[in-house]
């Protein structure tokens, strides 16, 4: 019975070059969205891979990818239990690594109304526009020397997160007896290192069982660590009631609703701020500035508009974002051409389905490859070409031609806070500097990542030049 139901499956094409046991792991090669996209163009788009004993299927246009997001979308809604899911995701407990559920609806609604909503963006505003005006202070003391942006913007999206978590302020700190910053900073270098990897345990249960490399027990022993720490902070703010953080308020939420607002749906949602809300909004920056510094006219451009709608007597405030809608082009051809999250996050179906006219068995991963949808030729005129000005159109393409935070009920629920501190970072970047390369070659733009976030390979490295009429209102 079983073989007669196998044969009758119309799986997605696979590459020939299976191995006994390993499948096609040995065609894992980072960064994986060039892989798959190389794939796809042998094997057409939607095809399917054998991970050691898993099914993955890769998915590269916006038919398909809106038919995984629509039809398919709770279906689909699922993540794969992957040990990094399981130590850095509370269990499987969090937001991002818990599959479709009661609890991760519970969590999705408490995110929206007491995280990401209009008002509590709003509430910490104050928060973002301090962080970058302390970033804007950093670039300034360089002088005319060499800038490296990616620690500031790391500086400045950690803080920010920590801020609205705990009204900590832990990172560019320079007094280095703060043990308590030092200590979650290192603590938060080596869970990055973590989410960094691809663990061939999580496709090979063999190796799994044996504990491939001492995986497992270094992530479990760091995560302990991390959840000490979070627990830590917890008790502080429990003891010292009235702040206005979001830990504050979670709990005084508690108090009413304690079978709902536990500890650990309140741990989990901080490390799950702090895992996603952070290096994806700093590397978004980073390629901004980068593709720009090889696009002089481009920044003029932009510059003109602010200094137009702005003026130069006072910095550009997030309320000015909507009004600077050639500063929102630049962000969304930065988007396209560099979703921080090119592979989105890993999708498993809870079923049966169909996608493109394909079987997909219950328990495949689903893979959506937005940074091939974004480059396709046969959507996007010139699709190599970083042109902001395609986005100026009345009627500017959108999902599922273009989706950097994901499509659906498991889409990002951070976009409205990655807008605003991606706006008013790169906003302010090129309202108070004039920018130049720091040589005549074009800045290298390969991408260098091998997790879940792609950075630029090389960290961006330019020169700036304070302008004099807005030096007084960043100092
Ligand atoms: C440039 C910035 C960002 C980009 C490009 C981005 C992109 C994404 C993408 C593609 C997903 C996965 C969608 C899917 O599974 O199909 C995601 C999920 C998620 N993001 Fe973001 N994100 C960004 C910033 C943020 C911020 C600032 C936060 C919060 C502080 C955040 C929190 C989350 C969470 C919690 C999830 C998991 C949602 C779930 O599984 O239900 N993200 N993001």
């Amino acid at each position: 019975n079983y073989c007669v139901r196998r044969e009758k499956r119309n799986i997605p094409p696979s590459p020939s070059n299976r191995l006994p046991l390993l499948g096609h792991l040995h065609l894992m090669k980072f960064p994986l969205h060039r892989t798959y996209h190389d794939l796809s163009q042998k094997l057409g788009p939607i095809f399917s891979l054998h991970f050691g004993s898993r099914l993955l299927v890769v998915v590269s246009t916006p038919a398909a990818a809106e038919e995984c997001f629509t039809k398919n979308d709770v279906v689909l809604a699922n993540r794969p239990k992957f040990l990094s899911a399981k130590y850095m995701g509370y269990n499987y407990m969090s937001i991002v690594a818990a599959s479709y559920s009661d609890h991760w609806r519970n969590l999705r609604r408490i995110t929206t109304l007491e995280v990401f909503s209009g008002a509590r963006l709003n509430s910490f505003q104050s928060i973002r526009a301090d962080e970058v005006r302390l970033m804007l202070g950093s670039v300034a003391r360089r002088g005319s020397a060499v800038v490296e942006l990616r620690p500031l913007l790391s500086i400045l999206t950690f803080n920010n997160i920590m801020r609205m978590i705990a009204g900590k302020r832990y990172f560019g700190v320079e007094d280095n007896d703060n043990e308590e910053a030092r200590e979650f900073r290192d603590l938060l270098k080596d869970v990055f290192k973590f989410t960094g990897v691809a663990n061939p345990g999580d496709f090979m249960p063999l190796l799994r069982w044996i504990d491939y490399k001492n995986f497992e027990k270094n992530l479990s022993a760091l995560t302990e660590k991390i959840d000490v720490f979070l627990q830590r902070l917890i008790e502080e703010h429990r003891s010292k009631k009235g702040g206005s953080t979001m830990l504050d308020h979670l709990l005084s939420l508690q108090e009413s609703e304690p079978e709902i607002y536990t500890d650990l749906v309140i741990k989990s949602i901080m490390l799950s701020m702090l895992l996603a809300g952070t290096d994806t909004s700093s590397a978004t920056v980073e390629w901004a500035m980068s593709v720009l510094l090889n696009h002089p006219d481009i920044i003029v451009k932009a510059r003109e508009e602010i200094d137009r709608v702005i003026g130069t007597d006072r910095l550009l405030h997030e309320t000015d974002l909507p009004n600077l809608p050639y500063l929102q082009s630049i962000i969304t051809e930065t988007f396209r051409l560099f979703p921080a999250t090119p592979l989105l996050i890993q999708h498993e179906a809870s079923a049966d389905c169909k996608i493109a006219g394909y079987d997909i068995p219950r328990g495949t991963i689903v893979q959506v490859n937005t940074w091939a949808i974004h480059r396709d030729p046969s959507i996007w005129d010139d699709p190599e070409t970083f042109k902001p000005e395609r986005f100026v159109a009345t009627n500017p393409p959108r999902a599922p031609q273009l989706l950097p935070f994901g499509m659906g009920r498991r889409a990002c629920p951070g976009n409205a806070l990655a807008q605003r501190v991606v706006g008013l970072a790169l906003g302010s970047l090129l309202q108070c500097f004039d920018w130049e390369r720091v040589d005549e070659k074009l800045v290298d733009l390969t991408d260098g990542n091998v997790g879940v976030t792609i950075s630029k390979l090389v960290p961006l490295e330019a020169r700036s030049k304070a302008r004099p009429s807005h030096e007084a209102l960043y100092v």
